[in-house]
């Protein structure tokens, strides 16, 4: 068995638009619903779903199956959460709030075996080894993590050159929702002044070659974000997308 290749990194890094959808129903069933829909990606948000760990783990599972590539969320830049979810098999970590190089360089480094970083050794006791199975996942490893980091502040804007120019950080992702609050528009990410902030986070991780990502649940602004330089772009939430789907069923057949 050797060590999975990151497709989903491999697309990114070869400029390929991937559309992908948030997952935060929690549950094993939702996952393989959404692997087997036919989307790019799928994120298990650990930040604003109900996913630890042992929540992350039949998901994990049942996006294998299906061979759509996983992405996960943790809830914050701490590096024993990353650690965590590499170990569990996850190759593509989204990590929140980013606000500069420092932060990112510690996600960088948590990343990644030494000599890159500090990754703990200890694969070979989990399932992103197949428990021992594959034999050279310690030298493989770096080569197929993927780390983006969130950018989704007025620190992250004033110093988003150096965000994307760490190294190790292999894509940066934009976050309306909490960037437009942090700029004092909450829930207003539609702002001129949000977007244009938007825009320039965008433009500078482009120019930087890193992957640019963000999600946006308007379908008319997924061609936007594509030709702004996107390639990872989330299109929606599993729950939302139920949520809609129930309510506009009932409100058709309600007397
Ligand atoms: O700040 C944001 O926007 C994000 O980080 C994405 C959200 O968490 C996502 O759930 C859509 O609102």
């Amino acid at each position: 068995m050797q060590t999975p290749e990151n497709i989903l990194k491999k697309a990114l890094l070869a400029g390929q638009l991937q559309h992908g959808i948030w997952l935060t129903s929690g549950t094993g069933i939702l996952a393989e619903m959404a692997g087997n829909a036919g989307f790019d990606w799928c994120l298990i948000d650990g930040e604003h779903g109900p996913n630890t760990v042992s929540d992350i783990l039949p998901q994990l599972q049942a996006l294998a199956v299906s061979g759509t590539p996983a992405v996960v969320r943790i809830p914050n830049a701490e590096a024993w959460m990353v650690k965590q979810v590499l170990d569990l098999g996850c190759q593509t970590v989204l990590v929140p709030m980013i606000d500069d190089a420092g932060m990112a360089q510690d996600m960088a480094r948590a990343m990644r075996y030494p000599p890159q970083g500090n990754r703990g050794m200890g694969a070979v006791l989990a399932r992103a080894t197949g428990f021992g199975t594959v034999a050279d996942y310690a030298q493989d490893a770096n080569e197929q993590v993927c780390l983006l980091v969130q950018a989704e502040s007025t620190a992250a804007v004033a110093n988003i050159d150096a965000i994307a120019a760490t190294e190790g950080v292999d894509g940066v992702f934009v976050g309306p929702a909490d960037l437009s609050a942090d700029m004092g528009y909450p829930d207003q990410p539609d702002h001129p002044e949000v977007e244009q902030a938007i825009d320039h986070l965008i433009a500078r991780t482009v120019a930087a070659g890193k992957v640019a990502g963000i999600i946006t649940f308007d379908e008319t602004r997924f061609d936007e974000y594509a030709k702004k330089g996107v390639t990872f772009l989330g299109v929606g939430g599993d729950m939302v997308v139920l949520n809609t789907a129930l309510r506009g069923l009932a409100g058709r057949v309600s007397r």
